[in-house]
């Protein structure tokens, strides 16, 4: 008590001297933000050159892209976006900065992306910053996610498919109601991860629902991660707060992200959690068999279970359900959205898939393909290629960290524990690579282009990364995108609800659109 009282009247007393010694001890900091930290030559707008929140305000912001296509035109390859943090916007520089030995490693954006099992937060293969550890659990379950297993997977993926033509066909097709088909496919993007990791759909497509509100908790968390990560000390004050994380260890309150919960629940219908050995019961009298992503996750735990823990097998189902649904449903709603909004190219790929239907390409009789006949068509790869480039789900820089002594980035160098990456919606805009008219969804583009140049706009495309970290689940995911389009398209008559029909974006992260609405009619059987 006699303390504060001192205290209050040397404060009252001092009150200008107090004030002017914070003062200056702010300045000094800004001073140092924007000096000290040896990228003082890159340009950038000048408050993100003294302070984070810049950055998280234009998050906040929910259209960063669009800020950082406009900043880069103004000051062109480098620009500063926070006192220790640049964007790159060359395409050359995706080697310097992803190539395998560049010895760059994951910010701290990831951490706060951890989904918390118990007050523990999980590193998962997408949110791991240790680059030895990621690497070695990389190589422990490459082999899950490589070309050769797509075969196994597609009756996964054609299940998924059946159940959303049924749905279509039963609510929409021919009939007054509009289809929010960018939630159904989103619907089918979760829906077919879970076919794909449990051998079982979710329920998603078959309810019509967000199962267990799991969609829109991943949305929450990817509102919470995209805005919060750009000063990642905020993450410990709020979700991962230690007083917070201890309580939760002790089971005190929950912490456990729904993410979470719902894998978890997956995992232990199937795993006897004592043992991590397969339970024997009727419906997994096929699990000799049957070769989803669980099962050869538990593989790779049997093989080394001190490495591949319980622990583990969660975590990379719940990469799995995080990495690759939101992602997926992004993707498949920009090439819909844009050939709707190109009727001619619409009609392009029309033309080429009832041709192939008629020249008895397809061999199937229940209207849906084979990933062997449409993997090579041109136009489809055209249009999910185009679609890909225009709308990359990921919408932020990909952040790393330089190493300690430094590097070269495209001649500059720049200085160790700086934060760097490039946004694939600002090197998808690059004239030399893409074309004079690289904001114009145009096919193609890529079907005139010589070969040279067409091995590089392939090269450079980065909606699924680059490097060490690149996406894993590439190939799953342009399975489900080359079946399902093909599928819908022969099935059925799509179009929007009315000329000006636009969606909406909502950048958390993951570029994701709303109010995409569609009418279905049906083209008859196939
Ligand atoms: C069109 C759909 C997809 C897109 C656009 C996409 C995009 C990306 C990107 C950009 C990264 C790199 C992130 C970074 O460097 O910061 C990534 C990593 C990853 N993706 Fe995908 N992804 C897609 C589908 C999938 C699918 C279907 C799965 C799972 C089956 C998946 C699982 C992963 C995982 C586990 C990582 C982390 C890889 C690592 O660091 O080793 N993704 N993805």
């Amino acid at each position: 008590m006699v303390v504060k009282l001192v205290l209050d009247s040397f404060l009252l007393a001092h009150l200008e001297v107090v004030v002017g010694v914070l003062g200056l001890a702010l300045l000094r900091k800004l001073a140092f933000n924007r000096y000290g930290y040896g990228i003082a030559h890159i340009p950038g707008p000048f408050l993100a050159s003294i302070t984070d929140f810049w950055r998280l305000f234009v998050v906040w912001g929910r259209r960063p892209e669009i800020e950082h296509i406009r900043l880069h035109k103004q000051y062109g390859k480098f620009v500063r976006l926070g006192p220790n943090t640049v964007s790159v916007s060359d395409p050359s520089s995706i080697r310097e900065i992803y190539g395998l030995a560049a010895g760059f490693k994951k910010s701290d954006f990831y951490i706060v992306q951890q989904t918390l099992a118990k007050g523990r937060p999980l590193s998962t293969l997408f949110t791991s910053t240790d680059e030895k550890f990621h690497a070695k659990l990389r190589r422990a379950v490459h082999g899950a996610y490589a070309m050769s297993t797509l075969v196994q997977f597609e009756p996964y993926v054609d299940s998924t498919i059946r159940a959303l033509i049924r749905q279509i066909e039963i609510k929409f097709a021919d009939k007054q109601e509009i289809c929010n088909f960018g939630q159904w496919l989103q619907y089918y993007a979760f829906d077919v991860i879970g076919e794909l990791t449990y051998s079982k759909r979710l329920g998603f497509i078959d309810n019509g629902i967000d199962v267990d509100g799991i969609i829109s908790s991943i949305e929450w968390m990817l509102d919470y991660a995209s805005v919060v990560g750009q000063i990642p000390l905020i993450d410990k004050l709020l979700l991962k707060n230690p007083i917070r994380l201890f309580l939760s260890t002790l089971g005190l309150i929950g912490s456990t992200t729904p993410m979470v919960t719902f894998a978890w629940q997956r995992f232990s219908e199937r795993v006897d959690l004592a043992t991590g050995i397969e339970k024997l019961s009727t419906e997994s009298e096929v699990s000799s068999t049957r070769r989803d992503f669980l099962s050869r996750f538990l593989e790779a735990h049997r093989k080394d279970p001190d490495f591949i823990s319980n622990d583990r097998v969660l975590a990379l189902s719940v990469a799995n359900i995080f990495a690759g649904s939101d992602t997926t449903a992004i993707s498949l709603r920009s090439v819909f959205y844009f050939l709707l909004k190109h009727p001619e190219e619409l009609q392009r790929l029309r033309e080429e898939l009832d041709q192939q239907k008629q020249t008895g390409k397809f061999k199937r009789t229940d209207g849906l393909v084979d990933w062997e006949e449409v993997r090579e068509l041109p136009v489809l790869n055209a249009v999910i290629k185009e679609a890909l480039r225009m709308h990359p789900a990921a919408g932020l820089t990909l952040e790393r960290i330089a190493p300690p002594q430094g590097i070269q980035v495209c001649g500059k160098f720049i200085p160790g524990g700086t934060t760097i990456g490039c946004s694939a919606w600002t090197i998808h805009q690059d004239t030399t690579i893409f074309g004079l008219d690289p904001d114009r969804f145009r096919p193609l583009r890529w079907l005139e282009a010589s070969q040279e140049q067409r091995r590089l706009m392939e090269k450079y495309l980065f909606t699924f990364g680059a490097g060490s970290r690149t996406c894993i689940g590439k190939n799953i995911s342009l399975l489900e995108m080359y079946k399902l389009i093909p599928a819908l398209l022969m099935r059925f008559q799509l179009e929007l609800p009315g000329s000006d029909s636009e969606w909406k974006l909502h950048n958390a992260w993951f570029v994701k659109q709303t109010e995409f609405y569609v009418r279905f009619q049906s083209r008859g059987p196939s």
